[in-house]
């Protein structure tokens, strides 16, 4: 029979499908893994914003997790919108109790539209807790200069900051760079050494979904036995070719979206 890796995502719905669970679910599904999914709120949301957020209590989310991880042989585990402190604080406890072998924290604060996915209570656990057990953790801009307390604005101050993250305990930081101009860099910060993970800059408006799709593709590549490195390199060219495909759903920023296959390696 087929043997076939499962990659466990923990984030929130996207009702409009572009982002959050959904992308996460397509990417793993893409990249030929199993996804399975805890949910950790709904969003009402489309591709022009967030109208409401609905959490789901730590409790529950628990429940599903230890459901999950109670019966399926997860390889990789990705984070994403975890909304509140009783969310973080649940996923911390569970996560550190059990040998996870490869997690990707994407610290998803805010949407693309603006509205804020995580209480503010809820970023010194986030850090205090969930940081320490990441293999690697995907900031955006906006979320780096949260998480140092200062901007960022050049490419040396990205290197600094993704550095300043690392000492937050994950084993590796990718500061993203898509919403500055130019090409698309992301910084990767990784055993004392900073590597620049470049791509050309695609020119769409079709960007709901990036970072989602981005933390899944490394998620699914770690479960299939990658490095951090080439995980990481990879992934990078999931994504951009995903924005190269990206389609006119809605009628505010469409999602990415993937035509064809990558080739395992
Ligand atoms: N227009 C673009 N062309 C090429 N790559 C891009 C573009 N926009 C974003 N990226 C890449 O997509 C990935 C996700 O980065 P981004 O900074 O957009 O994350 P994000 O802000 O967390 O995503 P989201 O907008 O979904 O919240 C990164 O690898 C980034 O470089
Ligand atoms: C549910 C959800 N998670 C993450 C994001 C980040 O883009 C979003 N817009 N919605």
């Amino acid at each position: 029979m087929l043997h076939i890796n499962q990659v466990l995502t923990i984030a929130g719905s996207d009702s409009s499908g572009g982002a959050g669970i959904q992308a996460d679910i397509k990417t793993i599904t893409m990249l030929q893994n199993y996804a399975a999914s805890v949910i950790t709120g709904v969003t009402a949301q489309n591709t022009k914003g967030v109208s409401e957020v609905s959490m789901l209590s730590g409790e529950f989310v628990k429940q599903q997790l230890n459901d999950v991880l109670n019966d399926l042989e997860i390889n990789a585990i990705k984070t994403g919108m975890l909304g509140t402190a009783e969310v973080v604080s649940v996923i911390a406890s569970v996560l550190k109790e059990r040998e996870i072998k490869n997690l990707v924290i994407d610290p998803v604060m805010v949407a693309t539209s603006g509205d804020r996915l995580l209480d503010k209570e809820a970023i010194s656990i986030l850090t205090g807790r969930l940081f320490s057990l990441a293999t690697v953790v995907t900031p955006n801009l906006t979320e780096a200069e949260v998480l140092i307390d200062k901007e960022i604005n050049t490419l040396l101050e990205m290197e600094d900051a993704a550095k300043e993250i690392s000492n937050l305990g994950p084993t590796a930081v990718l500061l993203k760079g898509g919403h500055r101009e130019g090409k698309a860099i992301d910084l990767l910060y990784y055993k004392d050494k900073t590597h620049r993970i470049s791509a050309p800059r695609i020119k769409t408006e079709n960007t709901h979904g990036t970072g989602c799709t981005l933390s899944s593709a490394i998620a699914s590549n770690l479960a299939d036995g990658m490095e951090i490195l080439p995980a990481i390199k990879k992934a990078k060219d999931f994504i951009t070719s995903s924005l190269k495909n990206g389609i006119n759903v809605g009628k505010g920023r469409g999602p990415v979206n993937h035509l064809w296959r990558f080739e395992k390696i």
